[in-house]
């Protein structure tokens, strides 16, 4: 595992964009995974703005998100479809049919998470994956408990998932119960991982993830098994100093 501190959360993203810019500019046709959540807005901006700016292309680039709400239409404002084309897809020129989020509305949802996991695989897999983290240490929306032999599939989001994510919507009542989210061994499958853990409120899943045990009790610990995972967080994040050296 590497990691880098970020003095903030800014410099954090930024740290994300390049490493992406760069796989880009290595392969231009490489598949990158991605996340929604507060902690890569950031890192999308940068995104825009280089495309703006010196006109890096992503019309061979294809994407996966990680995950998606149950029952929300694509074209509700909190949907990770609609997150996705107001932060990214909206501002690059990456064609729509090249980016890929589960289909939340999909009469059947088990079909369409096995299609989704097919599909990844199909097209060669993820080259890069980018990847918040939950407090209580979930990735993609794999809550505590999860399988690390998981696939695509359903869940039922945790309260407290619910609670986190509250702040997008008008109140927690309005969040869905349920999401279509990549499995852990589907996000382990990633050629290269790139997580971004920011704030206070990260600080005890960050030092569970650098000091705890690899346990099912916390998903992101998978991760420490990745042969090729980058950690980047800010100052915010750690509480202590001491847990990065
Ligand atoms: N499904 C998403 C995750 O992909 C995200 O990494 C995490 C943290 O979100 P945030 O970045 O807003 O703290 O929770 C959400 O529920």
């Amino acid at each position: 595992m590497k990691i880098y501190v970020t003095k903030d959360k800014k410099e954090m993203n930024q740290k994300a964009a390049e490493i992406i810019l760069e796989r880009i500019q290595e392969k231009p046709d490489m598949t990158l995974g991605l996340a929604t959540g507060g902690t890569p807005e950031g890192t999308y901006d940068d995104l825009v703005n280089d495309h703006q700016q010196h006109g890096t292309s992503y019309q061979n680039i294809t994407t996966f998100n990680l995950d998606e709400y149950v029952g929300l239409p694509s074209d509700d404002p909190n949907s990770y479809l609609s997150y996705m084309r107001e932060h990214l897809f909206n501002h690059i020129d990456i064609p729509p049919e090249q980016t890929n989020l589960p289909n939340g509305t999909a009469e059947d949802l088990e079909a369409e998470c096995d299609e989704y996991e097919t599909r990844i695989h199909g097209h060669g897999g993820v080259d890069l994956q980018l990847l918040g983290i939950g407090e209580n240490g979930h990735i993609g929306f794999n809550e505590p408990g999860t399988s690390f032999g998981s696939k695509t599939h359903i869940v039922e989001l945790a309260e407290s998932t619910r609670e986190a994510n509250a702040r997008f919507f008008d109140s927690k009542d309005d969040v869905p119960t349920h999401a279509i989210t990549m499995g852990i061994q589907t996000i382990l499958k990633a050629k290269e991982i790139v997580l971004m853990i920011s704030g206070e409120r990260k600080q005890e899943a960050l030092l569970r993830l650098l000091h705890g045990g690899v346990s099912e009790d916390f998903p992101a610990s998978a991760l420490k098994e990745h042969p090729n995972l980058t950690v980047i967080a800010d100052e915010a994040a750690i509480e202590n100093k001491s847990v990065v050296d």
